[in-house]
């Protein structure tokens, strides 16, 4: 079965704040590369992994993972409604893998996929539709959050279920690295704002725009240097988690714990579940190879950015 990692950092703020320099260029340029080579592997199926954030899974019932068996777009950030290109029977066919192999699984036949999946999948497959897929949901904002070392072992069985299966896959992992974009906390929020987690679902157009606002004024008030906007993105700690990735050397998460996250990657680096997954997905695949293509710290947009590709050893 061939297979093919990529993992990207998310930022919806992308569409909407210009940068005036350089940088843009460079970052999209390098998903350009990307989704060229994407286009040229012409996988048969996407795994996406990738978080939610308070768009799709809210408190009101709020599972560590969720394997996506329907699914649509759910309207945040511009990216629309549409219904995703899920195989159905092999989703289902996945849970059950999982399951065999101890895992208590959460499914969905109406999951709603924000932009943790539907910017990667318009970046690196040009459309949200373009290929099947099947959309995997890692926890990485509503605490408490699953630990790493059961994210390490949801990505080792996603990967040896697909170390079987006959398709061209790719996998991808989707969020963080360093990043605090302003994303409430129940606990430390008011009460409209703690019922909003709970039961925020398909929100007034109104509603999700004054929300995107706040973001983007975040990410305006971070790269003016004001006090107190947002946590410092941590480029140290960003690159010293590449080279885990790059390095292989996936143990590291096994004790990584949420507050350590917290304290170098802010809230937002939490999402770096996406890519342990789908990095233990791959390495469940046997040995592998990786190329770091990009990483920038960039406060307008709230996001330490980076984008990895892999393939197993053997292929290369
Ligand atoms: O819409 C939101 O609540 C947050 C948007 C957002 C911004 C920057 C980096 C991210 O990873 C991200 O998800
Ligand atoms: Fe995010």
């Amino acid at each position: 079965m061939p297979v093919k990692l990529i993992c990207a950092s998310h930022t919806p703020m992308m569409d909407f704040v210009p940068l005036d320099d350089t940088i843009e260029t460079d970052v999209r340029g390098t998903f350009a590369a990307l989704a060229e080579q994407v286009r040229a592997y012409d996988p048969e199926l996407i795994v996406l992994f990738a978080p939610d954030h308070f768009n799709g899974f809210f408190y009101d019932l709020m599972p560590p993972f969720c394997v996506g068996l329907r699914a649509a777009a759910a309207g945040d950030w511009g990216f629309g409604t549409s219904t995703l290109d899920i195989p159905e029977a092999t989703a289902l066919e996945l849970v059950r893998a999982l399951q065999a192999a101890d895992l208590d699984i959460t499914y969905s036949y109406r999951m709603q996929a924000d932009h943790g999946f539907t910017q990667p999948l318009s970046l690196l497959a040009g459309d949200v539709t373009r290929y099947p897929v099947i959309p995997i949901f890692v926890n990485g904002a509503a605490r408490p959050l699953p630990p790493c070392r059961r994210v390490l072992k949801l990505g080792e069985e996603v990967g040896r279920f697909l170390a079987q299966r006959p398709e061209r896959v790719l996998i991808i992992g989707s969020g963080g690295l360093s990043h605090d974009p302003p994303t409430p906390q129940f606990g430390e929020a008011p009460p409209e704002v703690e019922e909003f987690l709970i039961s925020g679902r398909n929100p007034s157009e109104e509603a999700r725009d004054r929300r995107q606002q706040k973001v983007i004024d975040t990410g305006r008030r971070l790269a003016a240097g004001e006090k107190g906007a947002a946590r410092l993105l941590n480029p140290e700690w960003d690159r010293s988690l590449l080279e885990t990735f790059v390095n292989a050397d996936l143990e590291r998460f096994r004790t990584m714990s949420d507050a350590e996250i917290l304290a170098e990657g802010g809230r937002g680096g939490q999402e770096i579940r996406a890519w342990i997954a789908a990095f233990a997905a791959l390495r469940a695949c046997g040995a592998y190879q990786a190329q770091m293509h990009c990483y920038r710290a960039i406060d307008e947009w709230i996001v330490g950015m980076a984008m990895v590709s892999a393939e197993p050893l053997a292929a290369a």
